[in-house]
């Protein structure tokens, strides 16, 4: 599979007005984008998702590391590398709400240099696609959320580049719309070719529409999987004890001590085990205060645990900020 884009040791830094500390936004990334995938760049808030992806698009320029874009360096080959991208930051800030629908992608068809003989066949296209026809001639300023998310992906798509940077291209959006914007993701993918690179916090958003993830904590990957890979991993790995009583204070805290995630309700204590060895630590902390077992079941873990998991376990031992 050809490699679209290249981030290496990536590194920035920041340093915070009042109080001078240094703080390692994003600290030594690097990951691959595959073309024709749909990636998702996931992690809790502060992460570094969004200093990734501006450095990605040439608006950040990082402290160290480097990103290519179809070859060319982001940063020393900026105007070439940046042709083979579009971007959408922060929701729909990227549109004119005093204009309408076609205004907005009249003007920037031209802004992008759409060649002139073809921008009205290429407007009429993307209405088409995002079924925005009907509202052509309406403001933006009138528009739902949803819609105004819609044009603004297609004012995106209006220079036709090879990678797609969509900042949380569903945040605020209500569940079928956020639904309609999934299936137009991967519609773009199938049908045009495309890459895509989405932000997010919404993990049903990239169980959904990625086929792999990057998590980013306190700016360093925590993980590079397939989607459906780390679900896996982690689903054969879950076990569900059903005891007799209750767990004693010692029995949790010992739980509490060597599983990162578990979770106690009533006489059901589930845990997520990453080594076949830790199913007989958790056998013997039950053992230890006579404690008897009624059943052991394997359960499903869902990404939001999968995800909790490594963000716990990463936030233990690596701050992000260092002081100066
Ligand atoms: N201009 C800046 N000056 C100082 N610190 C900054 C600046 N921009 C980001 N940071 C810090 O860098 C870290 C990473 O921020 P970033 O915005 O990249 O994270 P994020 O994952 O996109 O978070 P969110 O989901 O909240 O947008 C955070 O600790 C943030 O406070």
């Amino acid at each position: 599979m050809e490699k679209i884009i290249q981030v290496k040791d990536l590194s920035k830094t920041y340093k915070k007005k009042k109080t001078k500390e240094i703080v390692k936004a994003v600290d030594s990334v690097s990951f691959d984008v595959y073309r024709g995938e749909i990636l998702g760049l996931l992690g809790p808030n502060g992460a570094g998702k969004t200093t990734t992806i501006k450095s990605i698009c040439g608006l950040l320029v990082p402290n160290g590391g480097s990103v290519h874009i179809n070859g060319y360096d982001s940063n020393k080959q900026r105007l070439k590398a940046l042709n083979y991208i579009s971007a959408v930051l922060e929701g729909n800030r990227n549109i004119y709400w005093r204009l309408t629908v076609r205004e907005n992608l009249e003007y920037f068809a031209g802004n992008r240099g759409v060649n002139r003989r073809h921008i009205q066949d290429k407007i009429d296209e993307l209405l088409a696609f995002f079924d925005l026809k009907k509202k052509e001639t309406e403001l933006v300023s009138s528009l739902s959320r949803g819609m105004q998310q819609k044009l603004a992906i297609a004012v995106a798509l209006l220079a036709d580049t090879d990678v797609l940077l969509l900042d949380e291209p569903t945040l605020g959006l209500d569940v079928e719309t956020s639904y309609e914007v999934r299936d137009l993701l991967k519609k773009i993918v199938e049908q045009q070719g495309k890459t895509i690179i989405i932000s997010s916090h919404d993990m049903p958003v990239v169980q959904d529409v990625c086929d792999r993830t990057v998590i980013i904590n306190g700016g360093k990957v925590v993980a590079d999987e397939k989607v459906e890979d780390l679900i896996k991993l982690f689903d054969t790995r879950a076990y569900s004890f059903t005891i007799e009583g209750q767990l004693s204070e010692k029995q949790t805290r010992l739980i509490q001590n060597h599983f990162p995630i578990f979770d106690v309700q009533d006489n059901q204590v589930q845990i997520t085990v990453e080594k076949e060895n830790d199913l007989y630590t958790m056998m013997d902390i039950l053992k230890s205060d006579q404690t008897k077992i009624e059943k052991i079941d394997r359960t499903t873990v869902d990404f939001e645990q999968v995800f909790m998991q490594l963000i716990q376990k990463e936030g233990q031992d690596d701050p992000a900020v260092a002081s100066h």
